[in-house]
């Protein structure tokens, strides 16, 4: 059902320290930095040949990276990203074989203007697993 691996987003406080490590230490190519307001997190994209990292910085009042800043405050990986061909049959089948999805089971827009959904860690070996309709 996974397909290709769209993004390993790692969370971090600063991210314009982060960034200037991916660019100038490791000499990546990197996006501008975004809001995405609908997801309460800024972004910037590491451009990898293969696959990209996504830097998360937090954004707003009530962040779904917070918590995990506060136990890990110098950053850390935070989810990874596999492309579906359909998200809503790939949501049905995972919630049949009894994982949940979190936030309210519907598909929100995601940074690349494409839908996506969350699976909660503790289903996916300890990982926030991300789906985005490729
Ligand atoms: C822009 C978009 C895109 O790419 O297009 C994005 O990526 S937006 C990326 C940001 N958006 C999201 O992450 C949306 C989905 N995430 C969420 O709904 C939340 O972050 C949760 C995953 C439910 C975690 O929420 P919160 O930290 O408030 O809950 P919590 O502290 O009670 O966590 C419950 C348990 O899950 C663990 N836990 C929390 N976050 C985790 C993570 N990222 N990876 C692995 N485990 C994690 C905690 O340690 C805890 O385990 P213990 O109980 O064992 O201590
Ligand atoms: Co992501």
């Amino acid at each position: 059902m996974i397909g290709r691996l769209n993004h390993v987003a790692i969370a971090v406080s600063d991210i314009e320290a982060a960034t200037a490590v991916y660019r100038d230490t490791l000499g990546a190519e990197v996006s501008a930095k975004e809001a995405q307001p609908d997801h309460g997190v800024s972004t910037v994209f590491i451009n990898l040949p293969n696959t990209k990292i996504e830097l998360l910085e937090p954004l707003g009042e009530n962040s779904p990276i917070a918590k995990f800043l506060e136990k890990n405050p110098s950053g850390g990986i935070h989810h990874v990203c596999y492309e579906v061909d359909d998200i809503k049959a790939a949501r049905d089948k995972l919630v049949a074989d009894g994982a949940r999805v979190l936030g309210d089971g519907e598909p929100k827009i995601g940074a690349h203007g494409k839908p996506v959904l969350f699976l909660h860690p503790k289903d996916f070996l300890g990982t926030l697993t991300e789906l985005e309709e490729a």
